[in-house]
């Protein structure tokens, strides 16, 4: 499927709707914190603000002795490798199916792709398909870092899934599994085959179904739906580690992703319908100086393609040369 790639730098503006309005807080995100306060603290340092807790820390604001990480972070965004159900031709939406020997193999592809750009968190739906899309690409990352998918759906879960070695916590990487970040929806067609419902209700109908801004499929999401939760999620959890300088790199699917894909390139409800986006294709975005600049998929490893598309990337990958040479 094409991938519509626009080399504009982009403003971070949001699309003409009612998304929830946007903050830029300074400090990294409230939402795992917590946990991230438990488990993975960034030490403080003179150049590191700690992860702060508003809980545990009453002023939410950085203090002056911290800088942020960096000017600029990268965002890569992977949909998920062929799930079985991509591979039947059916409607999937919010059903938990896993990725098929193709799909593993698309996404041990994408991490060749991506082995040279750096990763500080993880972000991937609760849908398995994208969860395994993530794993599977990190084996190939040359950082050698554990993703490590974090647990807080109770005090327990955080309690029993604590790392006691703050070295170990240093070679791991914070993976966060958000609904938010799951599929659309897709109500009752889900676990229909596509090409039997163009036939039964007509192409444009499906097509309407699966590529408009605002129409629902029956008892579904429409992509506005979809994005209402998923560039909120975007904004308020994803969108401060990047402007703190933290990597990100997120896992999930086609229409999530399309939904976000929206908000970054500033795409219209009818420029949206044309974005198709390929199983285990990585997309890479430079956020710098509050924009987000699109700079396509990036090459494996060993092809001829751009080196590094930042200096501070060449930087990383210059150092992962030197420590791994
Ligand atoms: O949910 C599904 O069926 C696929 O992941 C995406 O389907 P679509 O390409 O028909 O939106």
């Amino acid at each position: 499927m094409a991938t519509v790639v626009s080399q504009q730098p982009i403003t971070s503006q949001r699309p003409s709707s009612n998304f929830k309005a946007s903050h830029f807080l300074k400090e990294p995100l409230n939402v795992p914190i917590k946990l991230r306060q438990k488990q993975f603290k960034i030490q403080a340092t003179a150049s590191q603000a700690p992860l702060l807790d508003p809980v545990l820390s009453p002023s939410k604001t950085i203090p002056q002795s911290y800088k942020k990480k960096s000017n600029e972070a990268s965002l890569i965004l992977i949909r998920h490798g062929e799930s079985l159900w991509n591979e039947k031709n059916l409607f999937t939406g919010c059903v938990d199916v896993p990725l098929t020997e193709k799909g593993v193999a698309e996404a041990i592809q994408a991490g060749k792709r991506i082995s040279n750009i750096p990763v500080d968190l993880i972000f991937t739906s609760s849908l398995i398909r994208a969860q395994m899309t993530a794993m599977l690409a990190m084996t190939q990352h040359r950082c050698k870092k554990v993703p490590i998918i974090l647990h807080d759906e109770s005090e327990k879960a955080q309690t029993w899934s604590h790392v006691f070695s703050e070295e170990t916590r240093k070679q791991s990487i914070p993976v966060i599994a958000a609904w938010q970040l799951n599929e659309r929806m897709y109500g009752e067609l889900q676990g229909l085959n596509k090409e039997e419902t163009a036939e039964r209700y007509g192409t444009q109908q499906v097509h309407e179904w699966r590529r408009s801004y605002h129409i629902p499929p029956p008892k579904g999401e429409s992509l506005e739906m979809c994005a209402e939760r998923a560039v909120a999620y975007f904004e308020d959890n994803i969108q401060p580690e990047l402007a703190f300088g933290n990597n990100v790199l997120i896992a999930a699917h086609g229409n999530s992703l399309r939904s976000i894909i929206m908000y970054l390139d500033k795409l219209t409800s009818q420029e949206v319908t044309s974005l198709e986006l390929s199983t285990g294709l990585p997309l890479l975005y430079i956020f710098k100086d509050r924009k987000f600049m699109r700079r396509g998929s990036p090459v494996g490893p060993t092809e001829a393609g751009v080196y590094a598309y930042t200096k501070r990337l060449a930087q990383y990958r210059q150092k992962l040369d030197e420590t791994l040479a």
